[in-house]
């Protein structure tokens, strides 16, 4: 049985004029998927992009990158069709922004993109579990929403174990990320491999 780990880079401290470049070179160190770190002001303290530059993106980076987008936004809602249109594969909304995830939860999948729900870091790992059937993907908040850089909050590790792993600086800003892209993965799949075996 093969227990893997996979790894998304961050965007969010990468050199943004040179967005397109720096997700090339994060897919060429081997990052399996692009965690898109999408902010509006409202949600979180800081603006980042939306879909126009996705769509780039995609035009860019051609159909195959996985580009998962973190919508760190105060109506989730409004962005499910024009994140499908411009190239989306998975749409991660917050738990926290919306009153209504379950209709959220088919909207997103009517528009062809998988479902991911993510928590902030002072929402109960508890309130995910009447969703944990209907999504593609979990995530767990190890820092406020907001910026890139923070220092990792500790605390948060006993609420889950993780098979998708975003971090964005230590790789971004690393002068080797290939070695930090396959440590991390060598760790994580180490870990859960030895979690299983616990059981
Ligand atoms: O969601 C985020 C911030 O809201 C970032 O994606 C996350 O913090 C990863 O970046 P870094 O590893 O630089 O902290």
């Amino acid at each position: 049985m093969a227990y893997v780990a996979k790894i998304g880079p961050s965007i969010l401290n990468s050199d943004l004029a040179c967005l397109g470049h720096e997700c090339t070179r994060m897919l060429d160190c081997g990052a399996d998927y692009l965690h898109l770190d999408v902010m509006d002001g409202h949600f979180v303290p800081n603006i980042t992009f939306g879909h126009p530059v996705v769509e780039c993106l995609r035009k860019n980076l051609g159909a195959d990158p996985f580009f998962d987008m973190h919508m760190m936004v105060s109506r989730p809602e409004q962005w499910v069709q024009p994140m499908a249109a411009a190239g989306a594969n998975q749409y991660t909304f917050h738990l926290e922004a919306t009153t209504n995830p379950g209709n959220l939860i088919k909207q997103i999948r009517e528009s062809g993109m998988k479902v991911g729900l993510a928590i902030k870091p002072g929402t109960l790992v508890e309130e995910l579990a009447p969703w944990a059937g209907q999504v593609d993907m979990a995530l767990v908040m190890t820092v406020e929403p907001g910026f890139g850089g923070q220092k990792f909050m500790e605390d948060m590790m006993p609420k889950a174990g993780a098979n998708m792993i975003v971090s964005g600086s230590a790789v971004m800003k690393s002068e080797d990320p290939r070695s930090v892209i396959a440590l991390l993965r060598n760790v994580c799949a180490e870990a859960i491999q030895k979690r299983c075996l616990d059981r």
